[in-house]
């Protein structure tokens, strides 16, 4: 696979312990080219990095999130782990782009993410600019296809922005689901898309117009808090009730820059961690979510590693739900 590399061993160091108390010493390296045998779990969580920043740097934003990856791993290697011995937690490595060929990276992640899916594993990939999207969601697409049954895949995306920038001057990390939209227009299948916490301040009317139009459920971010829990939870539900599948991502730019400095767009005004995990208990316990990723990490910007804890603590709350 291009600018596929498995994972260095020194991403995942921390204190030592006896009984792999920490996730470091739980975590098995994986080498996809090489390795085809996966453990035989009950339960494996797969990391897959996602190591480009080409569409932020197309889309006039700030680079830097080519490190996000490694930034998250580092993070979550010095965490407890509380995961029984029946489920497994493998890094399987990372997809770059050093040639600023973001579509390949792209058609790549979705070849791995699929193979994943059909190792029954649950992905989480970690990014990388937002443009994961694209890639996540066509691996996803590809491994239900191949199961043959038609079904229906919906998208719910915690972030200030929409994303549904139009792509006809290129592609870049603004138009993920704008690109989905197109292509489950000419397959003719539904687009199911619902977005947590836009920003007004962030996403211009063409974008709220065309949100309009391709039929996106949305909150904005003022009401995005636990004063609107219930509210949120109604929207949240009637989505999920409507799909089969769930593919979520979580752009780390909808946090409130207080609690995620290190990204490319900073929300200085931005949603808080508890309502996040709000959201994440009611899309796992619905047992439709396949896959999961974590968008614009930015080591860049990221005083004491605030914003990659922050990543590592998501990731770590799914795993053990
Ligand atoms: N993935 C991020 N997309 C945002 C970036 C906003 C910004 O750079 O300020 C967008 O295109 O709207
Ligand atoms: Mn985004
Ligand atoms: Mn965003």
């Amino acid at each position: 696979m291009k600018h596929y590399t498995p994972t260095n061993p020194e991403r995942w160091t921390g204190r030592a312990s006896d009984q792999a108390q920490y996730l470091h010493e739980k975590v098995a390296l994986c080498n996809l080219e090489k390795e085809a045998n996966f453990p035989d779990a009950d339960q494996t969580f797969a990391i897959l990095g996602y190591a480009c920043d080409e569409g932020v740097g197309r889309n006039q934003g700030r680079t830097g999130a080519v490190k996000g990856p490694d930034a998250i791993r580092q993070q979550l290697a010095k965490m407890s782990n509380h995961l029984g011995e029946e489920i497994a937690l493998l890094d399987v490595g990372t997809i770059g782009c050093p040639d600023g060929n973001m579509e390949e990276a792209q058609s790549s992640l979705a070849k791995m993410v699929s193979q994943l899916l059909a190792k029954n594993t649950f992905p989480i990939l970690l990014g990388g600019g937002h443009d994961i999207a694209y890639g996540h969601y066509n691996g996803i697409k590809k491994f239900l296809a191949a199961k043959g049954k038609k079904t229906t895949l919906g998208i719910i995306n915690f972030d200030a922005h929409f994303d549904l920038r139009s792509n006809e001057n290129g592609n870049n990390s603004g138009t993920p689901f704008y690109q989905i939209s197109r292509d489950c227009k000419r397959d003719n299948t539904k687009f199911k898309y619902i977005c947590l916490g836009i920003r007004k301040d962030a996403n211009i009317k063409a974008l709220f117009d065309t949100a309009k139009e391709l039929n996106v459920s949305y909150i904005e971010q003022q009401h995005f808090n636990l004063h609107h829990l219930s509210n949120t939870k109604n929207k949240l539900e009637r989505f999920i009730r409507g799909v089969d599948y769930i593919y979520t991502t979580i752009d780390l730019d909808g946090f409130a820059s207080a609690y995620a400095p290190g990204v490319s767009a900073a929300s200085p005004m931005g949603f808080s961690p508890d309502m996040v995990l709000e959201c994440l208990e009611n899309i796992i316990d619905s047992k439709k979510m396949i896959s999961l990723d974590i968008a614009e990490m930015n080591p860049k910007y990221d005083p004491d590693h605030q914003t990659a804890k922050l990543a590592a603590s998501l990731i770590h709350f799914v795993m053990h739900q």
